[in-house]
């Protein structure tokens, strides 16, 4: 099990209960502070326990910060756990309009002539007589002549949010989204339950609207901007990192969108890749424990203790730490494409989208299509992809990185093709490696062993966030003779 220096608790409520339990249902091993402190909030909910190497102590030092912005500049709530401080309180963040208001303006947009209608980009509003000015002489991106279509899709319409660490806006292609709407009928699927990905909840909507979908979505996303295009029952503003509602009525709006699906309920989710999957882990459960009270029997159609069907994009290189954390889950092959995703270096571009879907369906229904290459595998009861060959020795369809694993009789296991067999090392080595030479493997931010720090997806992250996790790892690695990089030098990159 996991050891994680992780707690959550609602603000005002003095139970641990609530987190133990879904620790244990994550999988994670809460490490106990002694006693039980509160976590203070900031506007974006309660707030997470981290831990850092202070300087003036020399040793390690928990402090609360912000479970969703670890951008100080975006949120600058930081309190050190020993230290009482007046600055926790909870204050909902807004954009100065509820949800109601930004629906009224919604209409009055609707009512406006064609030539009338401007949508500021930047802001992601759409803006109404005597608005327009203020945006344009900030120089914001404006569009005018908006149609009433192109309302209807707003993931196209508002400028995503990709170059900000916390929203980390990156948008599926045509492709996959079309791919994922064939899938969710074929596995008989009527409600969507969109956490953090608007292009599904847009394509359920939009196809729902032309009449060649019956199926029925929502949307839980930080980004408000989407409050103005959907109704309250379509759209609730939500922190996955806490499993925050901003709004009163959330928590209550997903109950009733759960029990209107049962079993035919799916939680489709693509969080920001830099973001701590033990957190994430113990809102999903929270999610799917709501089916369970509603559901007391259990879903026929799940096994193990995660009962909502869901499933969850994350980088291959992630596999791991995902499966440490939500075990019912397996990686499918499937290589997903987005239209503005900066993960794709040159030699990324060679071996496709280092995202995969991971999920707790079983893998013999998720049919992923032949003219992509994909092929059933009979020995897996899998699809796999077109380089990924079975291996009679491994017993497995054993690449994950885009390449074409080969097998080594040596190390009795499938390795990247880039490397082969040192028998001076002991180990499959890259061909220009120096026998001997102790070097420094793995990642330095998150510490699997199968990436390096250039590729990994937490690099925007702030370095102190993920170093809970890494505490961990970084003692095995030392332990195996792996060479680690000193504490508390760890920095943004
Ligand atoms: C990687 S993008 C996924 C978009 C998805 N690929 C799509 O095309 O629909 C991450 C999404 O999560 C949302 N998000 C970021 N941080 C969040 C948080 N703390 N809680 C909820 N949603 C968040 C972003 O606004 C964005 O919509
Ligand atoms: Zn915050
Ligand atoms: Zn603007
Ligand atoms: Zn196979
Ligand atoms: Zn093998
Ligand atoms: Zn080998
Ligand atoms: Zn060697």
């Amino acid at each position: 099990m996991k050891k994680v220096n992780f707690r959550e608790s609602k603000p005002g409520l003095n139970s641990p209960y609530d987190h133990k339990m879904a620790a244990k249902q994550a999988n994670i091993e809460l490490i106990p502070l002694g006693k039980d402190i509160l976590s203070p909030a900031c506007q974006h909910g309660p707030t997470l326990l981290f831990e850092r190497w202070d300087k003036s102590t020399s040793q390690n030092r928990q402090f609360f910060a912000c479970s969703a912005f670890r951008d100080r500049k975006q949120c600058q709530f930081f309190q050190w756990a020993d230290q009482k401080s007046s600055n926790a309180s909870l204050n909902i963040e807004g954009n100065g309009f509820s949800h109601k208001d930004l629906r009224n303006r919604y209409f009055q947009f609707k009512k406006l002539p064609r030539s009338s209608r401007s949508v500021c980009c930047t802001c992601g509003r759409l803006l109404l007589e005597g608005e327009l000015s203020d945006h344009a002489k900030k120089g914001h991106l404006l569009k005018h002549k908006v149609g009433l279509k192109d309302v209807k899709q707003p993931s196209f319409l508002f400028k995503p949010l990709d170059d900000n660490k916390t929203f980390a806006q990156y948008l599926f292609s045509k492709t996959t989204v079309d791919f994922l709407m064939e899938t969710f009928e074929s596995l008989g699927f009527t409600h969507v339950l969109c956490v953090g990905t608007p292009r599904i909840h847009e394509a359920v909507q939009n196809g729902k609207r032309s009449g060649n979908m019956s199926m029925s979505s929502m949307l839980l996303d930080l980004d408000e901007r989407y409050a103005q295009i959907y109704p309250p029952a379509l759209f609730t503003k939500y922190n996955m990192f806490n499993h925050h509602f901003f709004e009163p009525n959330g928590k209550v709006k997903i109950s009733k969108f759960l029990n209107e699906g049962k079993e035919h309920t799916i939680l489709v989710t693509d969080p920001p890749f830099g973001g701590l999957i033990e957190a994430l882990a113990s809102s999903f459960t929270k999610i799917s424990s709501m089916l369970k009270e509603l559901h007391p029997d259990g879903n026929p159609s799940m096994e193990k203790g995660f009962l909502l069907p869901m499933i969850l994009f994350f980088p291959y290189f992630m596999e791991k730490r995902i499966l440490q954390n939500l075990s019912t889950l397996s990686m499918i092959d499937y290589k997903v494409d987005y239209d503005n995703h900066n993960l794709f270096n040159s030699q990324q571009k060679k071996k496709g989208s280092p995202v995969r879907m991971f999920t707790n369906i079983s893998q013999v229904l998720f049919r992923l299509p032949a003219e992509e290459g994909y092929w059933f595998c009979q020995s897996c009861q899998k699809y796999s992809s077109k380089e990924n060959w079975h291996c009679k020795d491994c017993r497995a369809c054993t690449s994950k990185d885009g390449t074409t694993y080969v097998h080594c009789d040596a190390c009795l296991r499938c390795v990247k093709p880039s490397r082969s067999h040192c028998f001076k090392c002991g180990v499959c080595q890259l061909k220009d490696h120096v026998c001997g030479q102790q070097v420094l493997l793995g990642c330095h931010i998150c510490g699997e062993l199968d990436h390096k720090r250039r590729d990994c997806p937490a690099r925007t992250t702030n370095g102190e966030s993920l170093k809970t996790i890494r505490l961990g790892k970084r003692k095995q690695n030392q332990k195996c003779g792996i060479r680690a990089k000193k504490q508390g030098t760890m920095s943004n990159v």
